[in-house]
């Protein structure tokens, strides 16, 4: 499902937060979301899922106008994996990847057997189906992270929407996420501050600067080392992946001090 936004500007407490945006991601897309601390990524997202409505502009899912429809109907084609839908819920693991049915349930004649097997099959998904019995309070932070995305994939999204994913997963779980993301082929549009995580698994990529984009375009057109110094004011070196072919970002502070010698 595509995902159109024109003209999007968000003004939180009088202060302007994302200024003129326009976006298109293609069905199928995943399109990561760039940009420093502040920069406008959460909000962004939060206009599409209907968290935060903009002062201007449209945002459409396909030829669903998000802010003109409810939030069930969005739910029905978008599901979204925050950082702030972690709680604290005293509910097992495998009741929580149930709330992604909600929206559905209305409209579905699965019955209770075939959503638990949906739910069940989510979890293997995400390598986490051998906690399903678990409180969720008591899972880890990265076991918790995988639950929540599982639920998010209950939910069947024809748009998937990422913010900040990988906090708290290993690195093993962090790759897993982005390719899952990448097998199932539904449009994502996710938030990351790994430059070279994003360059990996996103088709394009947007940066994001002060509420404006800046670059929008394939991962070597965006992430270049004068813009990434000029965004970020760190110095960077491309160099490209030996096997994958995919760019590998060297970071480093732009003017690191001499080191002080050591007695
Ligand atoms: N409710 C609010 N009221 C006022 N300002 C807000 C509110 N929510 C966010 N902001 C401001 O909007 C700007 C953009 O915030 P946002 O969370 O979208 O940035 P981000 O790019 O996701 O940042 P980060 O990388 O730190 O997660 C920030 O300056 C933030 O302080």
């Amino acid at each position: 499902m595509k995902v159109q936004l024109q003209d999007i500007t968000v003004e939180l407490s009088g202060r302007p937060v994302l200024s003129d945006v326009d976006l298109e991601v293609r069905a199928g897309e995943v399109v990561g979301l760039l940009g420093p601390n502040g920069s406008g990524k959460s909000t962004l997202l939060r206009t599409i899922y209907r968290a935060i409505r903009p002062r201007d502009g449209v945002v459409q899912l396909g030829d669903l106008d998000v802010w003109r429809s409810t939030t069930r109907e969005v739910a029905r084609h978008c599901a979204v994996l925050t950082q702030d839908n972690v709680t604290e819920v005293e509910l097992n693991v495998l009741d929580v990847v149930l709330l992604g049915r909600i929206p559905h349930r209305s409209l579905t004649r699965r019955g209770a057997g075939d959503d638990i097997a949906l739910a069940r099959h989510c979890l293997a998904q995400v390598d986490a189906l051998h906690l399903e019995e678990r409180m969720l309070p008591t899972l880890s932070g990265g076991e918790r992270q995988r639950v929540m995305l599982a639920r998010a994939l209950a939910q069947q999204p024809k748009v998937l929407l990422l913010d900040e994913p990988t906090n708290h997963l290993d690195i093993a779980h962090q790759l897993e996420l982005l390719s899952l993301v990448r097998r199932r082929g539904v449009t994502a549009i996710v938030a990351l501050h790994d430059l070279t995580l994003a360059a990996a698994y996103c088709d394009r990529l947007v940066l994001l600067e002060q509420g404006r984009v800046v670059s929008v375009g394939a991962p070597d057109e965006v992430l270049t080392p004068e813009r990434v110094a000029a965004v970020y004011g760190i110095t960077c070196d491309v160099l490209v992946h030996p096997r994958t072919g995919r760019l590998l970002l060297a970071l480093t502070q732009a003017e690191s001090p001499a080191k002080e010698p050591v007695e």
